[in-house]
């Protein structure tokens, strides 16, 4: 049975892998930060680890992103999209007044992972301005915490299955600024997954360092891709931490990367003094309805 590596249970990524693995019967092993998730599949503990790297709202989760460029070497083996619908968690009636209504003054701090608060941040302003905001390593981490704080006036952001995976109520449900908010989580391991359901396509990733001193370098990379008409679907520059104002440029490629004209257009941009690795070429599973409306 596959071992997966996740952050703690009910976390918007533990239910990104359920969806991805839709009943297969897989080993879970949870971790409260995510550089142990990282670590778990690098050392060979699990297999593989799932890893929300972009966001709709927040865009790339770039501490994410470094991870799986400096510090391990675990190829991509599938995306996959999902929706974060956020909620308001907190003890039972702590947050409600004498007549039975909701009532934020006495919410002094919220808890929850960076990303998940910034999905929410137009609610907050509008209910509890004055809170103090606590990031922590996830959503379900937050509720956990607040469990354990009761009658202090904490309260968490997190899932559905967080509050019920730690017996707290939705105070509020789907808080989140926007409806239409998606994760992209990848699953890395050295591994090839197969799974049974039908992907949308196949992304290639590749990281490429271009030459110092080289004018139009990053030109004549994507003239590359541009003359066989390889398309694009995202490039970002990231620090490569080695040297102030060096970069490397990460870009996925809407190929395999046993396509015909991918590996000329590498062999390309090698032989323009650029190093390139390929972080994986993987299938692409899309939420199925990205646009239905989220309850
Ligand atoms: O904190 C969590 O529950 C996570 O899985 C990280 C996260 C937070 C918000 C959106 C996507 C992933």
């Amino acid at each position: 049975m596959k071992s997966i590596a996740v952050l703690p249970q009910g976390s918007v990524s533990h239910e990104a892998l359920l969806h991805l693995f839709d009943g297969e019967p897989v080993r879970v092993v949870h971790h409260k930060l995510i550089s142990d998730v990282f670590l778990s599949t690098s050392n060979g503990v699990t297999d593989y680890s799932v890893i929300p790297i972009e966001n709709t709202i927040e865009g790339s989760v770039s501490l994410h992103i470094d991870w799986l460029i400096n510090e391990v070497n675990l190829p991509m083996q599938s995306e996959w999209i999902f929706p974060s619908i956020q909620n308001l968690i907190g003890h039972p009636l702590e947050f409600t007044d004498a007549e039975g209504s909701r009532d934020y003054s006495g919410m002094v701090k919220i808890l929850s992972h960076p990303v998940a608060m910034a999905q929410c941040r137009l609610f907050i302003r509008e209910h509890a301005p004055w809170a103090e905001l606590e990031s922590v390593g996830s959503t379900s981490e937050a509720v956990e915490l607040v469990k354990d704080n009761p009658g202090k006036g904490w309260a968490a952001i997190g899932t559905a299955l967080g509050a019920a995976t730690h017996g707290l109520e939705i105070v509020d449900r789907q808080i989140t600024d926007h409806s239409n908010n998606f994760t992209r989580f990848v699953l890395v391991g050295s591994q090839k997954l197969e799974l049974a359901r039908a992907s949308s396509g196949v992304k290639t990733s590749v990281l490429v360092t271009l030459p110092e001193d080289f004018p139009g370098a990053l030109h004549q990379v994507l003239a590359a891709f541009a003359w066989r008409k390889l398309n694009l679907s995202r490039i970002e520059s990231r620090p490569t931490k080695k040297k102030l104002g060096t970069y490397y440029f990460y870009i996925d490629v809407l190929e395999p990367i046993e396509s015909v004209l991918l590996p000329g257009a590498i062999e390309e941009i090698n032989a323009l003094g650029c190093q390139v690795r390929i972080l994986g070429s993987y299938p692409t599973y899309t939420y199925e309805d990205e646009k239905a409306e989220v309850q």
